[in-house]
């Protein structure tokens, strides 16, 4: 059994208008039926752009968000249908790390008082010692001294900042951790620092990771699988060797091909998919294949009013599209051109219209 199971999971947000906010004029669709599994000790990267519901997937898991309708089963339990004393007891088995860690660690606590919050939620330790003992282990895993204890965020550097982070998350000795951008506030020589802690604490511990992420390197080196979202939707899942190989749906060849490359003479020649269009409103989601807007393969009538399903092309390699096959063997033209031109901003943020 996997140990996290999210099974046509959707998050729709109410938009809501009127004098007293109490009219429902639509929805936004952020994570719109979304299936995955994540197996015990490995990771799962979940990329796409920015608003594409990666954030809201997460918090989902936790029931830091409504559920719409779908399940979260971990270990085997349903999480959307937990009674909420009980969803507060889970939490000790699921911890999320933030992205920016000055936000998310109270200025006015120093990393004892940081740490000893969730022990003292989750009645963990024997007596002050015993959880200070517990602190200090869990500093030493992440690389910090025990000298860190008196300490306030503010004395910390940025990389040091999302070590307290992880620590926190990692006291409760919880089964996954989920890593909404843990790399991106940071500079990008301590990126791959923290990213190798991470590792290293998966290889010591067993930790099961989601790692969410906009950048695809960040995703790569530290992935078992991973999935590809747009608008609310996995469009591609795969290994990460098999996904770098051989992307098959055409977003995922897009975002590839705006990954630079560091070989200068393959960097110049290779071609580079240029999307036209911004990235549709979540309240506003196009008809058929959600992609079909921006698709350079876009086809016909199929495209434009049936949604893909998700499905195996290959062993372990899904795909929503309904040419992959066809694509792949390059037996269909682009019918909008593959510019040599680099992607739209990445951080394209999605605008709620005005209902
Ligand atoms: N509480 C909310 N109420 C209404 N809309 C929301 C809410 N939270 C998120 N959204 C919308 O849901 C969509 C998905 O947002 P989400 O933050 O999950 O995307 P993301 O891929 O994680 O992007 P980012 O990397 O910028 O966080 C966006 O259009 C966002 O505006």
């Amino acid at each position: 059994m996997s140990l996290l199971e999210l099974d046509d999971l959707k998050v729709h947000f109410p938009i809501r208008r009127g004098l007293f906010m109490d009219r429902t004029v639509g929805y936004v669709y952020a994570v719109d039926g979304v299936s995955l599994s994540v197996e015990r000790g490995e990771t799962y990267g979940l990329v796409g752009e920015s608003g594409c519901g990666k954030t809201t997937l997460g918090r989902a898991v936790l029931r830091l968000n409504d559920i719409t309708s779908g399940e979260v089963r971990f270990d085997g339990v349903d999480l959307a249908a937990l009674p909420a004393e009980q969803m507060r007891k889970s939490r000790k088995h699921l911890q999320m790390v933030f992205q920016d860690p000055l936000g998310s660690l109270d200025p006015r606590q120093n990393v004892e008082a940081i740490l000893t919050e969730g022990l003292a939620a989750h009645d963990i330790g024997t007596s002050r010692a015993d959880r200070r003992a517990r602190i200090i282990r869990t500093l030493d895993a992440v690389g910090l001294p025990s000298s860190a204890l008196s300490r306030y965020p503010h004395e910390f550097s940025g990389g040091q900042r999302q070590r307290i982070g992880i620590a926190r998350a990692l006291v409760l000795e919880p089964d996954l951790i989920i890593c909404d951008e843990p790399v991106s506030a940071l500079d990008v020589s301590i990126q791959a620092q923290v990213i190798n802690l991470l590792e290293e604490i998966q290889e010591s511990l067993g930790i099961t990771y989601l790692v969410i992420a906009h950048d695809l390197a960040v995703v790569r080196h530290i992935s078992d699988t991973i999935g590809v979202m747009y608008l609310g939707s996995l469009v591609e899942e795969a290994g990460s060797d098999a996904l770098y190989a051989s992307p098959k749906h055409p977003y995922t060849k897009a975002l590839m091909s705006a990954v630079p490359v560091p070989d200068p003479d393959v960097e110049d020649a290779r071609e580079r998919i240029l999307l036209t269009g911004d990235l549709p409103s979540p309240a506003n989601p196009p008809t058929g294949c959600r992609f079909h807007t921006r698709c350079p393969w876009r086809q016909d009538e199929l495209c434009d009013t049936e949604r893909p399903e998700l499905r195996e092309l290959s062993t372990g390699h899904k795909v929503a599209c309904h040419y992959a096959e066809q694509i792949d063997a390059g037996e269909l033209h682009p019918t909008r051109s593959l510019a040599t031109a680099i992607l739209p901003d990445a951080e394209l943020q999605t605008k709620v219209p005005d209902a």
